[in-house]
């Protein structure tokens, strides 16, 4: 399978500190590939070197085919980024700013309507974007990074302030949208969505990407041992079965 990204020796240095320190990867067109790693490892550097938002220091990096730097247009309309909420048109309601995005992107405003709803936005829909909740703003910003049906998607803790409903149904978002043939990156706190979700895993550390693989192979390659415990669900399979899985407000 073709790459959908490649990059090589990628360094981003600010300061005295190697934020990315020689970071290299291929993400195959298709896959679903997460990028872990504990507060300050240079994720987001990382993947917003990628999305082409920040210069390295040294490195290259290909995109569907293309170099990222300087910046390349061409990529914008193929490629979809979760931008933070700050980067929201002010004043605007939640449906206003998606169809803004949806008319940047050349895309009818009735695109945007639907991904109002696949998110789970249909009763906010009128609110202004500062008068969200952290979740209700970071489900609009996916269904804005969506809206133009990009090749690939990037998505920066995209679970982070989300409920259990959320994250479930944001889970089966992307899964739909990865089986039908899109290659998404996500970078995560969360083990379990990036074993239920990803086909392989980067965990960088420090700047430095320490293993790349398949979650099962990592989970097979641990050389240490672990508490075996036979469960039959989580504790948030629970609570999604007591409390449904339904967006909330
Ligand atoms: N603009 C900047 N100026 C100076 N240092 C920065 C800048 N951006 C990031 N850093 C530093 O670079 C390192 C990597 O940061 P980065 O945000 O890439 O990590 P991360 O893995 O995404 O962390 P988190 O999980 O907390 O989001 C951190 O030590 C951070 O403080």
């Amino acid at each position: 399978m073709p790459a959908a990204i490649e990059v090589h020796d990628l360094v981003m240095t600010y300061g005295d500190l190697r934020a990315v320190d020689g970071v290299g990867f291929e993400v195959a067109e298709g896959e679903f590939f997460g990028i872990l790693g504990p507060n300050g490892a240079g994720k987001t550097t990382t993947l917003e070197m990628v999305e082409g938002l920040r210069e390295p220091d040294s490195g290259t990096i290909t995109v569907l085919g293309e170099p990222v730097w300087p910046r390349n247009p061409g990529l914008l309309p193929r490629v979809g980024v979760q931008l933070q909420a700050s980067s929201f048109f002010e004043r605007l309601t939640a449906r206003e700013q998606i169809h803004t995005f949806a008319a940047l992107y050349g895309v009818p405003g009735a695109r945007g309507d639907e991904w109002i709803e696949r998110v789970g936005l249909v009763d906010k829909a009128d609110t202004r974007v500062e008068d969200l909740s952290g979740g209700q703003t970071q489900r609009l910003s996916i269904a804005c990074a969506l809206v133009h049906d990009p090749e690939l998607v990037f998505l920066d803790e995209p679970t982070a302030a989300l409920d259990p409903q959320a994250r479930r149904n944001l889970w089966d978002l992307l899964r739909g949208i990865n089986e039908a043939g899109r290659t998404v990156v996500l970078t995560t706190h969360y083990m379990d969505e990036a074993e239920v979700l990803c086909d392989r895993v980067a965990i960088m550390d420090r700047g430095r990407l320490l293993r790349l693989d398949t979650p099962a192979a990592l989970v097979e390659a641990l050389d240490a041992p672990v508490r075996v415990v036979e469960k039959r669900g989580t504790l948030e399979d629970v609570f999604l079965d007591l409390t449904g899985r339904e967006y909330r407000q």
